[in-house]
């Protein structure tokens, strides 16, 4: 006689406060199933701290629930409405081809959104499918936990599932789910939505759910909705600063794409710098380099103030006044960001204590990085392991000034040698996701069905600051110039 296996538990622990809010904000819609479903790579570290059971999520039913072929108990699925401005243009969006299942409650008592990016369409999906593909499914999970690894707040990657379904883009690709978790999925764009198209008692009500939700420490006595713009402005200029600082390139920092948590979201045309140049962009569809690197920092700024625009009716009864509170506000941004990044600038050159001259110091080393194309990565490296010899830059007498003008300013501080240098460890990554390393995984995965290269590259990328010896491999330069590397979104 066979014995009857226990049923392991997957360990959904939902609870559904997004659905509490009034019905315009969202619509009650459940995945549409796919054909046959397989799990391709699961985040077992982050299921774990989820509360869940990895050996559950890897039977038939975990992976019907992380293909949305069946509703997990607990989960309310639902497709969140908001509005965006897309390159500059305003429009009506929602989520077109994902689903929110609810949010999960971790053993730790922290609650963060479950949400299926590929799931099927959706009252907001106008004239997609609602479906994702494969490799930007894959890219999206890669790079987003190569973010977390980088320390930089992000919207994690819990699975993909292939549906074992074609989708049509520009010629036919394997279909697949991505499970998303993040802190919550409230955008720049829901405010928007609800500031058009909702009452001031809606706008109201998502201003308080967001305080509660991301900001319960506000005080009884302050002015809540200007406490919520500041807290917002604060955690973008964290964010972008420490994009800035690794060379991260988001590509599409629509309002739709720019979390209220502070958390980088929506990886689609997203990609790492090579060479130094803040003109950089690798988005086929940003033919004006809106969103180049150099741009990401004003464009924060921009969005952040669409942001303040809907909170106005909230910040003052006088509308003057709220101008003006919103303005103040807004206005603070750009020295937040330049402080957060100057910090981060000086600990990448091994520098603590701060002096005027720093920041000149440091634009002297980008320009000569610009102008010589050198590596933005590799020459941080070099720097921190000193072997100039590693950047592009050496021979250069400009870089021999240098290299005495910042040896001479690591002199000036008390901290000896030793610990610059393992600061500098420490904010220098070995490594980035190349983009030619990121595509050899895609292609393996996606052409071959070949996963090994994409674990191995997760696996180097997953410690960033270890810079161990196959790290080191990991971060040599493609043999060709990856200029004209180009990405696609909405795939
Ligand atoms: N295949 C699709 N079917 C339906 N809607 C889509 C599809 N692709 C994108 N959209 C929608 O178009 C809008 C802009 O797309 P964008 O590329 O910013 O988002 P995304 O990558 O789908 O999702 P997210 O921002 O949630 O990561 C969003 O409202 C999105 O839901
Ligand atoms: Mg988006």
């Amino acid at each position: 006689m066979t014995e009857k296996k226990a049923i392991i538990e997957t360990g959904w622990n939902f609870d559904n406060s997004y659905a509490r809010l009034p019905e315009s904000f969202f619509s009650r819609f459940n995945p549409t199933p796919v054909r046959s479903p397989k799990l391709i790579i699961l985040n077992d570290p982050l299921a774990t701290s989820l509360g869940l059971n990895v050996q559950a999520l890897q039977s038939n039913d975990g992976v019907a629930d992380l293909a949305g072929n069946q509703i997990p108990e607990g989960a309310l699925p639902l497709a969140q409405a908001y509005a965006g401005h897309q390159f500059g243009h305003f429009n009506l969006l929602g989520d077109g081809r994902a689903l929110l299942l609810g949010e999960q409650i971790t053993p730790l008592g922290e609650r963060v959104d479950i949400q299926l990016k590929g799931a099927g369409k959706t009252p907001y999906s106008r004239r997609g499918d609602g479906r994702a593909a494969l490799g930007p499914m894959l890219r999206e999970y890669i790079i987003s936990e190569a973010m977390y690894a980088l320390g930089i707040a992000t919207t994690r990657s819990l699975a993909v599932v292939s549906t074992g379904e074609l989708v049509i883009r520009e010629t036919n690709l394997p279909g697949a789910i991505l499970t998303r978790v993040a802190a919550s999925h409230l955008r720049v764009g829901t405010f928007q939505f609800v500031s058009n198209w909702g009452t001031e008692e809606d706008l109201r009500a998502l201003a308080d759910y967001t305080l509660q939700r991301h900001f319960p420490e506000v005080d009884a006595d302050v002015n809540r909705y200007l406490f919520l713009l500041q807290e917002v402005i604060k955690r973008q200029a964290v964010l972008i600063a420490k994009w800035q600082l690794v060379g991260f390139i988001h590509g599409v920092m629509n309002t739709d794409n720019m979390a209220i948590s502070g958390e980088t979201i929506d990886y689609g045309p997203c990609a790492f710098m090579d060479a130094y140049d803040p003109a950089t962009v690798f988005s086929s569809i940003d033919i004006h380099g809106r969103y180049a690197y150099g741009n990401q920092p004003p464009i924060a700024a921009w969005n952040l103030a669409r942001f303040a625009e809907t909170l106005l009716p909230l910040l003052h009864d006088n509308k003057e006044q709220a101008i003006e509170l919103a303005q103040d506000a807004i206005s603070d941004f750009s020295a937040l960001y330049h402080r957060n990044w100057l910090k981060g600038m000086r600990a990448k050159l091994g520098i603590f204590n701060e002096e005027l001259q720093d920041e000149s110091l440091i634009e002297g080393l980008l320009s000569m990085m610009q102008k010589y194309g050198a590596d933005y990565t590799n020459t941080f490296r070099a720097l921190t392991f000193d072997k100039p010899e590693d950047t592009v830059l050496v021979g250069t007498t400009e870089f021999d000034q240098w290299h005495d003008l910042w040896q001479a300013r690591l002199g000036r501080q008390q901290e000896p040698k030793d610990s610059s240098h393992q600061l500098m460890r420490s904010s220098n990554p070995a490594l980035i996701p190349r983009n030619h390393r990121v595509e050899d995984a895609l292609e393996a995965a996606v052409q071959q069905g070949d996963y090994s290269v994409m674990e191995r590259l997760l696996a180097v990328l997953s410690n960033p600051f270890a810079h161990t010896p196959e790290q080191s491999e990991y971060a040599t330069l493609p043999a060709q110039s990856t200029c004209a590397y180009r990405t696609f979104c909405g795939t």
